[in-house]
């Protein structure tokens, strides 16, 4: 794997960060006669890292995610993940048509075994988390795209996991939702702490999410490059002091090397297809 690192170098008495999620030398075949889908994959992310995963259609990004929660069993390797499980969020949120905003996050947290004289208060606090706090009482199509987005966001933290993985959760969402949503997760995450592996097919915003972002090479799977975008936007660190460029101008700069890379590997896709 090739690492594209940016980062001063750490402090001599910094502790070594805890690997929350171990991935060593995994590998998935569905059908025999196919071939692997994934193989020979390394992947340690450390607990509160937000990582972005980008790759071709067909690469293996939600099969890789469906093993980290263990909802996939690995036929090589190994895999270390929190034995709770992580929470998942998917490009439809998903919600229980007949129950309201609030019953569906209240059903999350009866699932995580929140006892039920604290929900209420839990359910409002996710509500408002996500900026929703008005719409408990109501039903799933009475909301937006965003809106429900949103709500399944406060479903998924619902479940009280250390992980959460989000497979193209936006990718059904408008321009401006999307954007919104996008500095939604970032203050979540923030807020709560958690791990959070991103699929996404649009390196703009797995830049602007990941502090990694990970691209997935095509057909078998592994990760074959990684960039660590931490540096360019802390404006106080070493990577940005040292480049004479806005920290505006580094992001594009970093997103076009990406999408250059990621179109080679959707060729590479489309040529081993064909074959
Ligand atoms: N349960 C399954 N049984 C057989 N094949 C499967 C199964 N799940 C996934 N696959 C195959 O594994 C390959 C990778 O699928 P996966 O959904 O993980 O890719 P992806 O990178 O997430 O794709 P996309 O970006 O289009 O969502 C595909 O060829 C798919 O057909």
């Amino acid at each position: 794997m090739s690492t594209t690192t940016n980062a001063a170098p750490a402090a001599a008495s910094s502790p070594a960060p805890e690997a929350v999620i171990r991935l060593e030398n995994l590998g998935k075949t569905f059908v025999a006669g196919d071939g692997p889908v994934l193989q020979g994959l390394d992947l340690s992310i450390q607990r509160g890292q937000f990582v972005a995963l980008l790759g071709a259609s067909g690469s293996g990004k939600t099969t890789l995610l469906n093993v980290v929660a263990g909802l996939e069993d690995p036929t090589e390797g190994s895999v270390s993940a929190p034995a709770q499980g992580a929470a998942m969020m998917f490009q439809d949120a998903g919600l229980f048509p007949w129950l309201t905003a609030g019953k569906n996050v209240e059903l999350a947290l009866e699932l995580a075994g929140i006892p039920k004289a604290d929900r209420a208060d839990r359910v409002q606090e996710l509500l408002e988390l996500v900026r929703l706090p008005q719409v408990a009482d109501k039903r799933p199509h009475e909301l937006s795209g965003g809106m429900r987005q949103r709500v399944g966001l406060a479903r998924a933290l619902a479940q009280e996991r250390e992980v959460l993985l989000m497979d193209e959760p936006f990718s059904a969402l408008d321009a401006i939702t999307r954007d919104l949503l996008q500095d939604e997760v970032l203050r979540i995450w923030e807020v709560t702490g958690r791990t959070i592996v991103f699929i996404t097919h649009n390196v703009s915003e797995a830049v602007h999410l990941g502090q990694r972002v990970l691209l997935l090479s095509s057909r078998p799977g592994r990760i074959v490059q990684e960039w660590d975008t931490g540096p360019w936007k802390d404006p106080d660190s070493y990577g940005f002091e040292a480049s004479g460029q806005s920290r505006e101008e580094t992001l594009d700069e970093l997103t076009r090397t990406i999408t250059h890379r990621l179109r080679e590997e959707i060729g590479r896709h489309a040529r081993s297809s064909r074959t």
